[in-house]
């Protein structure tokens, strides 16, 4: 992956502050050439479901690379991303966390909560998050692998045919 990151922001009202200031941050970095803001504005309430879908589906289309998600706790934003297939949106405030995130689950959406984390902190871990890439020959792209594979698991499909399925997703891409 390149350092010319294409990013989507977006918040809810109660993320709206820090998306603000870390779409800032972004924008001033070199390694970002672009960042698309898919709301809220200010004064508006989206729900942070769809804002998180709109961004996710950035991604999914090949839009944009990354998104950095906030609301109150980055919890919500966070699970309404990973219900768009081939998206792996976590939420992390933690140094470590924020690098595994890419560099073990090649995570495409980091998300914080404004309700949670100090706005140095945040700032921080986003740029941070900025530095790590995903390397697609390393242990964890197999891992990786396997979750893309269950997202073709039908959940209620016939149980032969389920445990077969996933027997084959195990026997191809996990250790
Ligand atoms: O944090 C949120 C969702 O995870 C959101 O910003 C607030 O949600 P609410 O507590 O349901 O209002």
């Amino acid at each position: 992956m390149s350092d010319h990151l294409r990013i989507v922001v977006g918040s809810d009202d109660a993320g709206f502050q820090y998306k603000e200031i870390l779409k800032a941050d972004l924008e001033a970095d070199g390694r970002v050439v672009e960042v698309i803001d898919v709301g809220v504005r200010q004064g508006e309430r989206t729900a942070y479901p769809h804002v998180a879908v709109t961004a996710a589906k950035l991604i999914a289309d090949g839009k944009a690379d990354r998104a950095l998600l906030l609301c109150g706790t980055g919890l919500g934003v966070a699970i309404s991303a990973n219900k768009v297939p081939g998206i792996r949106a976590v939420t992390a405030h933690d140094s470590y966390s924020v690098e595994r995130a890419v560099m073990s689950n090649d995570a495409q959406v980091l998300c914080l909560g404004q309700r949670v984390v100090g706005i140095e902190l945040a700032r921080r871990l986003a740029r941070e998050w900025l530095g790590y890439h995903f390397d697609p020959t390393s242990n964890s792209a197999r891992k990786v692998d396997a979750i893309r594979g269950y997202e073709h698991v039908v959940v209620g499909a016939d149980s032969a045919a389920q445990l077969l399925t996933a027997d084959d997703i195990a026997k191809t891409a996990c250790d």
